[in-house]
């Protein structure tokens, strides 16, 4: 058995010479340099304005620099992605000195596209400086078998694929594993909940012995034992638990409330500007996100729908829009309740053929079970959305662990954020909805999991305090809205969105190929308009802002966003000068005294 590491331990053995002061220094004096990186790799750190590596960045580069196999378990947004690309890209460097045979020499598995984009965006990044010593593919995007044929016929270096496409492609020959030297499973946590146990066990065999193997996970599951049993590999654990300071890191909170109580409070929240900055708000199912939307439309609130039944251009371009402030708030469905209904069956064959999932599409059947397939699996996993401020669980996950990965969208990068769960308690389903019982047992023990959960690694959930009775007044006008939000109102609005970005697609894959810099003005936030218009809820009357501003409606800081010193001056700063955020007005409960009509 290999021994465990932790944040305290320095790897023992086999880091060469040249990378020995990586572990001489105390932490605060620690920098990239000491890590015994390749010159043009710490160029390419520098031009990222990353100053110095995180803690995984610090412990996992020198243990892949010596060769070993390792297993790092750290938290979302920690910084594992340039944890293993960095060593990857000197140990590619370090073979081109010897050799000048075209090999691939890394494979790096990932369970979906999006995340496959973003690596090998990260990996273009890290690698600028030695562009043309290092060549990367990626081969989950849209592309004809002839079209991956020919981008692997050159041996790219690096390879960047789900297991389905890097099998498919090693099966039929187009992909050689024969020089491999790297192994890499980022999200190993995630890869065989996404159905490609066959695919692993495929790959597994015709990687070479004496591969390095690592492996990149937020949480250590039965899943990651299995994949290490796959890949009959005994690594290296780095299991790193970063402590936080008081009030760092991400701020836990719930709010007990009934189904509709949900939308009020998301009303209140959105329209007062309560909280600041980027948002992502999770609900169940795909119909649901509509269904926020187009009530967040009756407002005049703006919000841009990221689900997997839109088109993967669609996806990633939202990702990067949101990344580059375009947008503020996104509504994310990722959970599993739309697959009770489906045949296991078929469930296989969808999570084996994901991939193909435009070709079927062509069969309405198949196109409504690949759409469900994956609702399943998520589309908000692993992506690195920047600077989140808050993530709304306005359904809450059925499992704890899909609440880490949820809540991991915030706080990343050593930044602070909040989670705020609405959590519906099983009294409040049985009055109002009797047959969905089975669902609320589980919110209130999901959520006894999750309290258990953050307990252990020393963080609270605490109870989100409205107060109820200055909400209340906010609820006829929630309830117009609502009414106006029909069944029929949601599923046009799903079809018009879907026919909307599949067009919208097709430009950004031209686009995306020719002209880069012009996609901006392709927006996803856009209005339905399939629910009935109701102008006047789109202002807040006075009357219905409490006196005393937002310390009315909460005891609590709501939306408060601790921030660092940094952080905080940067946020005067803006204040200062006026900058509109995200395009909204003033915050009316800022200037609702002075607009206050005098009796
Ligand atoms: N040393 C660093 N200094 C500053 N920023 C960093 C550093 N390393 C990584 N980052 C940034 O932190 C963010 C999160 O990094 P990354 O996506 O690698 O996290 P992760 O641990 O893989 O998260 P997840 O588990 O959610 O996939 C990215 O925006 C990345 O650019």
């Amino acid at each position: 058995m290999k021994r465990k590491l932790d944040k305290n331990d320095r790897p023992s053995s086999g880091a060469d010479s040249e990378q020995k002061p990586a572990t001489e220094k105390p932490e605060a004096e620690f920098s990239f340099t000491d890590l015994g990186l390749d010159p043009r790799l710490l160029q390419a750190i520098a031009k990222q304005k990353f100053e110095k590596p995180t803690l995984v960045q610090r412990k996992a580069i020198p243990l892949a620099l010596s060769g070993q196999d390792v297993l790092c378990k750290a938290k979302t947004g920690s910084g594992k992605t340039a944890a293993y690309v960095l060593p990857l890209l000197a140990s590619i460097l370090k073979k081109k000195q010897t050799t000048t045979t075209a090999s691939t020499s890394a494979l790096v598995l990932v369970p979906t596209r999006e995340l496959a984009d973003q690596i090998f965006k990260a990996i273009e990044q890290f690698a600028s400086f030695c562009a043309k010593d290092i060549q990367a593919v990626k081969l989950t995007d849209k592309l004809t078998d002839a079209v991956q044929r020919s981008l692997l016929s050159n041996s790219p270096d690096i390879v960047i694929s789900t297991p389905a496409r890097a099998w498919h492609n090693v099966n039929s020959s187009a992909l050689s594993l024969d020089n491999l030297i790297c192994l890499v499973l980022d999200e190993a946590d995630l890869m065989l909940s996404y159905g490609y146990d066959e695919d692993m066990k495929n790959l597994a065999k015709l990687v070479p012995k004496g591969v390095q193997t690592i492996m990149m996970s937020a949480t250590l599951s039965a899943e990651v034992d299995a994949l290490k049993e796959i890949f009959y590999r005994d690594p290296t654990l780095l299991d790193l638990e970063e402590p936080e300071a008081d009030g760092e890191g991400i701020s836990h909170f719930v709010v007990k409330c009934g189904e509709d109580e949900k939308f009020l409070l998301a009303y209140v929240i959105f329209k007062l500007q309560l909280i600041k900055g980027k948002c992502i708000i999770f609900v169940a199912d795909i119909d649901r996100s509509y269904r926020l939307k187009l009530f967040f439309e009756q407002f005049g609130i703006r919000s841009c729908i990221l689900n997997s039944e839109l088109p993967v251009n669609s996806r990633i371009h939202v990702v990067e829009e949101f990344n580059r402030n375009v947008y503020d708030i996104i509504i994310a469905s990722d959970e599993k309740s739309e697959m009770l209904n489906v045949d296991p069956e078929d469930e296989a064959e969808d999570d084996k053929k994901g991939e193909e999932k435009e070709e079927q599409s062509k069969h309405p059947k198949k196109r409504r079970k690949v759409a469900k397939r994956d609702s399943e699996y998520g589309v908000s996993r692993g992506i690195d959305f920047k600077n989140v401020g808050t993530v709304i669980n306005f359904d809450l996950p059925t499992t704890a662990s899909s609440y880490t990965h949820r809540i991991g969208r915030t706080a990343r990068a050593g930044k602070n954020g909040m989670a705020l769960s609405f959590v519906v308690p099983e009294a409040l389903y049985r009055k109002h909805m009797p047959t969905t019982v089975d669902t609320a047992e589980k919110d209130e023990k999901v959520l006894a999991r999750i309290i258990r959960q953050q307990k252990k690694i020393g963080k609270e959930v605490n109870d989100y305090n409205f107060n109820k009775e200055q909400v209340e007044a906010f609820r006829y006008r929630m309830n117009d809205a609502l009414r106006a939000v029909t069944k029929v109102a949601v599923r046009e609005a799903r079809t018009r969105e879907l026919r909307q970005e599949l067009l919208k697609s097709e430009k950004l894959k031209r686009y995306f190929e020719e002209n880069p810099a012009e996609l901006h003005h392709v927006r996803h936030d856009g209005e339905l308009r399939t629910a009935r218009s109701q102008p006047h809820l789109k202002h807040v009357p006075d009357y219905l802002l409490p006196k005393d501003g937002k310390k009315g409606l909460t005891s609590e800081e709501i939306g408060f966003v601790p921030m660092r010193k940094k952080d905080r001056s940067r946020h005067h700063k803006k204040g200062k000068r006026g900058v509109k955020v995200g395009g909204r007005r003033a915050d009316p409960l800022k200037t609702f005294k002075a607009r206050r009509k005098t009796k």
